[in-house]
């Protein structure tokens, strides 16, 4: 029946229509503190507003005991692997940040131009430590020349860096191990019924909750990710990776839901950097100190401890008021995980992936109906 293609939930009825009925939805966080308690699954669920911006709600328990433990065992045995953020060099070539423009690096300036291309975080210390180890800096003055900066082949650096990243982990922008959960399809009996919850919990239409990824991340001691944005500014020149199989394209994510699947001994927060009252600007931030959670957790405001089956929802993105689709990115969404201190975290991240282009989402979606027949929920 193609009227009742899309439904959702509404008040506790669920609601069918055509395609002009598909629409986003964001949850009006009211203040914070606020509570809004949820009957769902047969359970008692609270939802507590956190900050409003960006807007971030927190769910104790959303999952079960089991249910997290079912998480992390398929993710042990489908293997984890080293996360990286894809932005590791790789080419032998990368930009050289000559800020100020004097036609050699202070230390600073190699700093960030070697977090910028292998996504490496050294120290002061351990850049000067460099320049000794590769005899790069002739004069020892700390300050590399360009005909010094040509002693030193990129590969030579690439080699070096990615040896230092190696011994100490910690310095990478993202150190865990990760793996891809159920892609496309959810042909796991729990993973749907967690798909179901998450629709009626934040009251998000079944089928725009379906368009997902699912990840585990497990972090050791020292483990963190540095902060960033989950999905990515909007860009008509650029098509969301979901659109079009091409090199050129942008990760578009509208919602996060990050569950905790166990308990952290220490460490292990997920801190927002941007919160209520900064004024400042976003776009500086960014590339500043304080986006290094390995050395800058404590300075954040706005921060969630781990707690088994909880789980912290934030959205990405706006909606736009004319589409009532995807808009624009909330910046104020710079988060990331702090240091664990103490036993190890694991976590799950379930991205909800709505792109920018409604029509095609659509499209999508009903591809996937097509794929998999709407499951009853007596059989889940
Ligand atoms: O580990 C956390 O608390 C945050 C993880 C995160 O931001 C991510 O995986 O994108
Ligand atoms: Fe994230």
């Amino acid at each position: 029946d193609e009227k009742g293609l899309f439904c959702y939930n509404q008040d506790g009825e669920r609601v069918c229509g055509g395609e002009e009925f598909l629409h986003l939805t964001r949850i009006d966080g009211k203040e914070v503190g606020a509570v809004h308690k949820l009957y769902v699954d047969g359970r008692n669920l609270e939802m507590t507003t956190l900050s409003l911006q960006p807007l971030i709600l927190e769910i104790p328990n959303m999952l079960t005991d089991e249910e997290c433990d079912h998480f992390i065992s398929v993710a042990k045995q489908e293997g984890l692997k080293d996360s990286s953020t894809g932005k590791n060099g790789g080419d032998n070539t990368f930009n050289i940040l000559d800020i100020d423009n004097n036609k050699q690096l202070n230390v600073l300036e190699m700093r960030v131009t070697i977090e910028n291309a292998f996504d490496v975080y050294l120290t002061d210390e351990d850049i000067l430590e460099m320049y000794i180890n590769t005899g790069i800096d002739k004069d020892s003055d700390g300050n590399i020349t360009q005909e010094e900066l040509g002693r030193i082949r990129p590969a030579e650096m690439e080699r070096y860096i990615k040896k230092f990243a190696q011994l100490q982990p910690e310095k990478q922008s993202r150190y865990s191990q990760q793996v891809w959960l159920y892609p496309d399809k959810s042909v796991d009996k729990t993973f749907s019924q967690v798909q179901e919850r998450v629709s009626e919990v934040i009251n998000l239409p079944i089928d725009v909750v379906r368009l997902s990824n699912f990840q585990i991340v497990k972090y050791a001691v020292n483990g963190h990710y540095n902060a960033h944005h989950d999905s990515s500014r909007v860009d008509d020149n650029i098509p969301c990776c979901e659109r079009f199989d091409t090199r050129q394209c942008r990760v578009c994510r509208y919602m996060t839901i990050l569950f905790y699947l166990n308990d952290v001994e220490e460490g292990g927060e997920t801190a927002f950097v941007l919160s209520e009252n900064d004024t400042f600007a976003t776009n500086q931030v960014e590339f500043s100190e304080q986006v290094n959670l390995y050395r800058k957790c404590s300075d954040t405001k706005i921060r969630v401890k781990p707690s088994k089956g909880k789980a912290i929802v934030w959205y990405n993105h706006f909606i736009d008021p004319k589409t009532k689709w995807m808009g624009s990115m909330d910046l104020q969404t710079l988060h990331g995980g702090c240091p664990v201190i103490k036993g190890e975290k694991w976590i799950a991240n379930f991205w909800l992936r709505p792109t920018d282009d409604r029509k095609h989402d659509i499209e999508r979606i009903k591809i996937m109906q097509h794929k998999m027949p709407r499951q009853q929920k007596t059989e889940l």
